[in-house]
């Protein structure tokens, strides 16, 4: 029966009430015992081979669905929803309501239904829930992307001296991997999309703290809260020290306060979650905070590095670059990518890897012919310690551990640098007695679950062959059997069959049934089991017997095998640490030989990063543009070179400061692409990858900040406007003489004067406070008059030919400013119509004419330079005084009037 949707449904909390309880029949009292236990997800209630939905549930779930939504019975006078999914199909549907952002709690019958009627005819079947599936705990092949880390991340705040002190602590309970890392309110939005959890845990308090709203209303339904006990910062340490039992963690280092709060919170969670089971977590490595480069969010996303802005893979620059072809090397990949580095040295450690192995092609064909072999051992390994893993996994564990001894041999002495030394060391630590043992008990086939047995080979197991044996020979004494009943009986079509009701049985077609019938001899040989509509069956005690001996075969050599399966995982485990150290060092070797490729493939050039300010990109490239235009059949990309190096100050005295390039160019002519370029050339050097450029010399980027593109954030009730002041403003806040800005068309979104005046200002402030390296493209061509004034600012210009009063866009940057935007042409080019495009040229010449007569351009003389600097120490000066913070923090209502007139006293003081 089908259920409207839009009737009225009870709600979680009244489900819960008291009231409720008291009118529910057994089965819904436990249902709603069970559902008060778990808040936050649905719950798949087992019955028989469904789980079934109940209330909100049913219909939330139906609708994601797009399952039949009926209902079941009554609860408190209201029909109750009820959707259901079978047994079988359950995986798909965890993944699709997983993916979707909701959490399942998994509740089974965890009792014989026959025990339960013991108790009573009426009493209901013990359940309880034994899992709770949620996008960042997640183990399951189908559910986890092999390319992608799946975290599940804690967020800590601990109050202590005058600034709150915050910490993050990640996991990836799919391969064990734990880290902590301390970070700010500023950067805590960046750092949590850098790692990009599937589930950001904080305590209920953090969730509710308006100051943290925009840090976590931009993840949506990854942030989830919690009870604040798991944050406790006081038991943290002790909690920890249990999961790993040890007696401290000092051991391991010296973790905040704040960290030991994350992590100790996102292991309580897995425990929760978990339930019985527990994973094998490494202990967590502290990631040092400036050891990797500031990534704004907005820039992060702009600058479409692991997806493209509406959410998609294809199109980004993680694609163009990913050339791993293992699922651990494409999550170290993008790891990488996220998180690029600021040490020169250790940048260096890694271009050298890929050096080394463009230099040896052959070298790298054959790794990467033994890397293809390389299944997900990490996976397979945390299944296995999770108690979830089967055959397969053990095959995983065979199969990594022959590829990593292949890649081993290719690696065996060549002379290498010392990132892949290491890894190499790594390979060679792999105990070679567990891939022989695996080899020698596994079969070639291994089905997907243990219980099906038959997954340990001929001679692995001495008693099993023999069972073994002597099932196959009781199946051939029956086919014996059946010729001499035949025989005797003289009925040709006698046939032994087996079904799972009667098991072996005799079967005779009806009328030929007489000579086991007719007699007492017959009667006493041949017991009659079964008549059917036209055959009889029977069965003898030879016939019995023989069954038996198969029965017990078929037990025993399943036992034999799942004890087999069990001390092989046990095995597997005790050598988990050297696995998962292969499987590390399998990844990198993936990711190295993976870029040397890409290099090769697309002429990268290996770039120079050290500690100075230089920004020197001789033929760059966009590395995602590049691409596609190569895949089509017009014109190639055109390289174009960027300077913004600091140059030596006047008289060698060391460096002065980087330098900012203002672009200004026609619509269309490639402004963008070229800051773009720029940027993610930084990004490639510092994650330790070949550039697409000729020669690149950059000095590490402490911070990257763009503004590109426009977006408007209507949920957030921020205008497209709003939304680039917004950015603008952190840029400018926060940006070193080491970052890296990037502008594109500031103060567009506004009127042309107070877009002029904003984009203006800026500039000059990036020149004379920030003083970083920085790329400025603008339509207001008023602006490039600034560089006669600001010494380290340089006008430069995406050139185009004017032919036939069409324009050709030459896509190459070049010194000096653009005098027109050629906007009209472009919108011609868009096909507007013929008659406004006419009408714009009229109105443009008339604004052009006006202009003449009163230049923007006399701005430059008319507004002193150097204002920046004299504004800021005037906007300084209108901080309140003392006197008047002390006033603010008064709260009269509070006051005795004795405090009041003590109060005026010291303010008066105070006023000197
Ligand atoms: N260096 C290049 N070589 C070849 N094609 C290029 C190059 N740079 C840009 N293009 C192509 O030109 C088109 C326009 O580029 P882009 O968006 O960067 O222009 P723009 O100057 O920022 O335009 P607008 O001012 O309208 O935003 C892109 O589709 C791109 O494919």
């Amino acid at each position: 029966m089908q259920l409207n949707p839009q009737s009225d449904v009870l709600s979680d909390a009244r489900l819960i009430s008291d009231d409720s309880r008291a009118s529910a029949t057994p089965m819904m009292e436990q249902y709603i015992e069970i559902k008060a236990a778990n808040p936050g997800s649905l719950l798949f209630y087992r019955m028989g081979d469904f789980y079934e939905l109940f209330f909100q549930d049913a219909l939330e779930a139906s609708r994601a669905l797009g399952i039949t939504l009926t209902r079941r019975g009554q609860h408190l006078g209201q029909d109750i929803p009820m959707c259901g999914v079978p047994i079988h199909a359950a995986d798909d549907y965890l993944q699709k309501l997983i993916a979707l952002g909701y959490r399942v709690a998994v509740c089974e019958q965890i009792e014989d239904p026959a025990e339960a009627k013991k108790r009573g005819a009426k009493s209901v079947v013990k359940r309880d829930v034994v899992r709770l599936v949620t996008p960042g705990t997640i183990t399951e092949d189908k559910l986890l992307s092999p390319a992608d880390a799946n975290y599940l991340m804690a967020l800590a705040r601990i109050r202590a001296g005058d600034e709150p002190a915050f910490a993050l602590a990640w996991i990836d309970i799919s391969t064990g991997v734990f880290r902590v890392a301390e970070t700010t309110q500023t950067r805590l939005l960046a750092d949590i999309l850098r790692i990009d959890p599937r589930e950001l845990i904080l305590a209920d308090s953090l969730f509710e703290d308006a100051e943290l709203r925009p840090s976590i209303d931009p993840l949506g339904r990854v942030a989830v809260p919690q009870p604040a006990v798991l944050f406790d910062s006081a038991t943290a340490a002790e909690r920890l020290a249990r999961y790993f039992s040890v007696a401290t963690m000092d051991g391991f280092g010296t973790y905040s306060r704040a960290e030991l709060a994350a992590a100790a919170a996102a292991v309580a969670y897995v425990e929760k979650t978990q339930l019985a089971e527990r994973p094998a977590l490494s202990v967590p490595e502290r990631e040092a905070g400036a050891a990797t480069l500031f990534i704004d969010p907005a820039t992060r996303a702009n600058l479409e590095i692991g997806r493209t802005l509406s959410g998609e893979r294809a199109g980004s620059l993680l694609k163009a670059i990913d050339r791993t072809v293992t699922g651990g090397g494409a999550r170290l990949l993008a790891e990488r990518l996220m998180s690029p580095l600021t040490d020169p040295e250790a940048i260096r450690a890694r271009l050298d890897s890929v050096s080394t192995l463009i230099d040896a092609p052959r070298l790298v064909t054959d790794l990467r012919a033994a890397l293809r072999q390389v299944p997900d051992m990490p996976r397979a390994l945390s299944r296995l310690a999770l108690g979830r893993g089967g055959p397969r996994d053990l095959g995983a564990i065979l199969a990594g551990l022959s590829a990593a001894r292949a890649v081993g041999t290719a690696l065996a002495g060549a002379d290498l640098p010392q990132e892949l030394h290491a890894a190499r060391a790594a390979l060679d630590a792999l105990p070679e007695a567990l891939g022989t043992r695996l080899a020698a008990m596994l079969a070639d086939d291994l089905p997907l679950l243990k219980r099906d047995g038959n997954f340990l080979r001929q001679g692995a197991d001495g008693e099993l062959d023999e069972v073994r044996a002597l099932r196959d020979q009781s199946r051939r004494v029956i086919a014996g059997l059946q010729l001499d009943y035949c025989e005797e009986t003289g009925v040709k079509s006698l046939k032994i069959k087996h079904n799972n009701m009667l098991g072996y049985f005799i079967e005779v077609a009806a009328p030929q049934a007489g000579p086991l019938t007719e007699g007492p001899e017959a009667k006493a040989r041949f017991i009659h089991r079964q008549t059917m509509a036209n055959a009889m069956r029977f069965t003898t005690t030879a016939l019995s017997d023989l069954e038996t001996k198969i029965a017990n075969a078929a037990d025993r050599a399943l036992a034999i095998e799942l004890a087999a399966f069990d001390a092989l995982s046990a095995d597997v485990l005790a050598e988990g640490e050297a696995i998962k150290g292969a499987a590390a060092a399998l990844a990198v070797i993936d990711v190295s030989s993976g870029l040397a490729v890409l290099a090769e493939e697309q002429a990268y050039c290996r770039p120079v990063v050290d500690r100075s300010l230089q920004f020197s990109i001789v033929g760059g490239r966009h590395p995602v543009v590049e691409q596609v235009l190569r895949r089509g059949s017009g014109p190639a990309f055109v390289a174009n070179d960027c300077d913004l190096s600091a140059k030596p100050k006047a008289g060698g005295d060391g460096e002065g400061h980087g330098a900012i390039w203002l672009l200004t160019g026609p619509n269309m002519g490639g402004k963008s692409t070229f800051l773009r370029q720029n940027a993610l050339i930084a990004i490639l050097a510092q994650m330790g990858s070949f550039v697409p450029a000729g020669q690149a010399h950059i000095g590490v980027v402490d911070r990257l900040f763009s503004r590109v593109g426009a977006s408007d954030d209507l949920a957030r009730g921020r205008s497209t406007f709003m939304v680039e002041m917004v950015e603008t403003a952190a840029i400018l806040n926060q940006a070193t003489e080491r970052s890296l800005v990037i502008l594109d068309e500031i103060g567009r979104g506004t009127a042309t004067f107070d877009g002029l005046s904003i984009a203006w200002a800026a500039v000059e402030h990036l020149h004379e406070v920030n003083r970083c390296r920085g790329l400025f493209a603008t339509h207001f061509h008023e602006l490039t008059v600034l560089s006669e004034k600001l010494a380290r600012l340089s006008n430069v210009t995406m050139r185009v030919k004017e032919w036939d009063g069409e324009v050709i866009f030459l896509h190459e940057v070049g010194p000096g400013a653009a005098d027109r935007s050629y906007g009209i042409q472009v919108a011609k080019l868009a096909g507007l119509p013929p008659s406004v495009v006419a009408r714009a040229r009229d109105v443009l010449n008339k604004l052009e004419d006006a202009d003449r007569k009163n230049p923007a351009s006399q701005l430059i003389d008319d507004l002193p330079l150097f204002q920046v600097a004299l504004r800021r120490e005037e906007s300084r000066r209108a901080e309140p005084s003392k006197v008047e913070t002390a006033l603010k923090a008064l709260n009269p209502d509070d006051m005795t009037p004795r405090e009041a007139l003590d109060a005026l006293y010291a303010l008066k003081r105070q006023m000197g």
